[in-house]
């Protein structure tokens, strides 16, 4: 679930680079692994600074200065193919034809088969195991097909509608053109997100233009007028005229965002596809608290019987934990006080990271725990490792019972569009009931938001309801492009080859006794 942004100003002496470094702290929670910056000058030269690292490290004022020109491109990446290596950092560059940049949010699922066409039909050498590069060799290639010194937008568009026909997957892309200007487009299901908009500069009348994958880039820049990029549709906007030309490349095959972009991924303060993640977060509490509600009304109980207060896991969870709490009637409090220096653990490489960042990242204030029943509210209930660790700190300070409530429903499933999650052993619920995952995890019982109603919830908030459904193959492993078994036998054969090679790491965190 990478972070995308694509900028070009109005004024050509103008620096793109500064905008772009603000925006990436915008969308760090999408990607914390590496992070990089493509500027294109004057005479259409690139210049590029990118690595491993969250931006703050990656992008050093000195690196920064060296990125001139008006208009360029930024990536953040959480890896889902390949490798975390400095090599598979985006922008990815390709020098023929005419110098392309590239930067991509999603995951391929038929990379193998472009692999092998790129190699045997067009002969593009892939330097690493990206999907990302196949991606943007597949559209070189495409543009190559149209034999042009010059190309224009309408080559452009055909060459991108090469890239549909081909890529399978979800994708959300930003790209620059060398001397040309700038593009973005987005897969024809719509899977992942991709906002545009504009800008009037106050000096000058003339208008600014910006893609990001969340709106809260957009307005953060003061890109006030934006709306998304359909499925299917690009947008390209060349430098000369710096009129966007929108288009709908290719028939839409549906209208279906990742949900988990509002269960997790996304800010609370971004819209996406006209539905605000805050207010569809705060309806997930309020479900939450229905179901709870007639959970308990079936034994006979009352809530006020079972818990005697809503404790939150910092930080996604907080908005819907908070509605929850109210609509039970009952107390909330911050009883976990969040590290403020430790970032997303579930987007960490890792298990081992991620298992002693939940630790460092969050303490327990035995104030709100000590002889209490307590109701834990998560966003989701993935690998089990926050959970795990949580619940025994909620214990260890005193509670009398912890339940645990996860708005999203169990994952017991893969996301093949943007969550490496190559193991679907490594989900805790994968192949287990409710009651014992709330026994590995420690907790007394374990709650879950149904999926009808968690798309009744997101589904609701929409302002214009463009969206048709919604990509939850996360939860019920069918996936809205479909997706050939063998793809998974690739994914299991590349973890084994990874866990052979990382052999003293703990990468599945529960193994078949339940021992992390
Ligand atoms: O079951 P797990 O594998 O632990 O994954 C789920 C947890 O990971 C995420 O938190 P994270 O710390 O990444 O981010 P947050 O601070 O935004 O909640 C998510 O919000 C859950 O708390
Ligand atoms: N999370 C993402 O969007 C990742 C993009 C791409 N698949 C990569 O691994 O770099
Ligand atoms: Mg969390």
């Amino acid at each position: 679930m990478c972070g995308i942004i694509g900028i070009i100003l109005s004024n050509p002496d103008a620096m793109a680079s500064p905008e772009l470094l603000d925006s990436t702290y915008y969308l760090q929670h999408r990607g914390q692994d590496a992070a990089g910056i493509v500027t294109c000058g004057s005479h259409g030269r690139f210049y590029q600074c990118k690595g491993n690292g969250m931006a703050r490290d990656v992008f050093t004022p000195n690196k920064m200065s060296g990125l001139v020109g008006s208009m360029g491109i930024a990536h953040l990446r959480y890896p889902t193919a390949g490798s975390s290596s400095s090599s598979e950092a985006q922008p990815f560059y390709v020098n023929s034809p005419y110098g392309i940049s590239m930067a991509h949010n999603g995951n391929l699922v038929n990379g193998t088969n472009l692999k092998k066409y790129l190699d045997e039909d067009v002969h593009r050498h892939i330097n690493t195991d990206s999907d990302s590069e196949l991606l943007l060799n597949i559209f070189a290639a495409e543009l190559e097909q149209r034999g042009k010194i010059r190309v224009n937008t309408d080559d452009i568009f055909k060459a991108l509608l090469g890239v549909f026909n081909r890529c399978v997957g979800g994708y959300a892309c930003v790209g620059m053109l060398a001397g040309y200007g700038i593009f973005g487009f987005r897969d024809p299901h719509g899977v992942r997100p991709l906002v545009f908009g504009e800008r009037v500069d106050p000096v000058s009348g003339k208008k600014d233009y910006m893609f990001a994958s969340e709106s809260v880039a957009l307005q953060s820049s003061g890109f006030t007028q934006w709306r998304d990029i359909l499925p299917g549709e690009a947008v390209i906007v060349p430098k000369d005229t710096m009129q966007p030309v929108f288009k709908q490349v290719i028939a839409r095959k549906s209208y279906s965002p990742d949900i988990f972009e509002y269960v997790y991924f996304a800010r609370p303060d971004s819209v996406l596809d006209g539905i605000s993640v805050y207010r569809s977060r705060l309806a997930m509490g309020d479900m939450l608290a229905e179901n709870i509600r007639q959970r308990f009304a079936q034994r006979q109980k009352s809530v006020k019987d079972m818990i005697d207060v809503v404790i939150p896991v910092p930080d996604t969870s907080r908005d819907a934990a908070l509605k929850c709490a109210v609509n039970l009637g009952l107390p909330y409090r911050e009883g976990f006080v969040k590290n403020r220096y430790i970032g997303r653990t579930f987007i960490m490489p890792n298990q081992k990271e991620r298992k002693s960042s939940v630790r460092r990242k969050l303490n327990a204030m035995s104030t709100e725990f000590r002889d209490k029943n307590v109701l834990l509210i998560d966003d989701s209930i993935v690998r089990g490792t926050t959970s795990k660790e949580i619940v025994q700190m909620a214990q260890e300070a005193g509670a009398k019972a912890v339940y645990f409530a996860s708005c999203a429903p169990a994952i017991r499933y893969n996301h093949i569009y943007g969550i490496d999650l190559a193991d679907p052993k490594a989900l805790v619920a994968f192949n287990r009931s409710d009651e014992e995952v709330a026994g590995l995890i420690g907790a007394d019982e374990v709650i879950y938001q149904n999926l009808d109603d968690l798309i009744d919830c997101v589904k609701n908030c929409g302002e214009n309801k463009v969206v048709e459904k919604f990509e939850v193959g996360v939860f019920t492993g069918d996936y809205i492009t479909g997706v050939e078994e063998a793809y998974f036998a690739e994914l299991e054969h590349l973890r084994a080859q990874e866990e052979f090679l990382n052999s003293d790491e703990d990468t599945a965190c529960f193994n078949a006794n339940g021992c992390c």
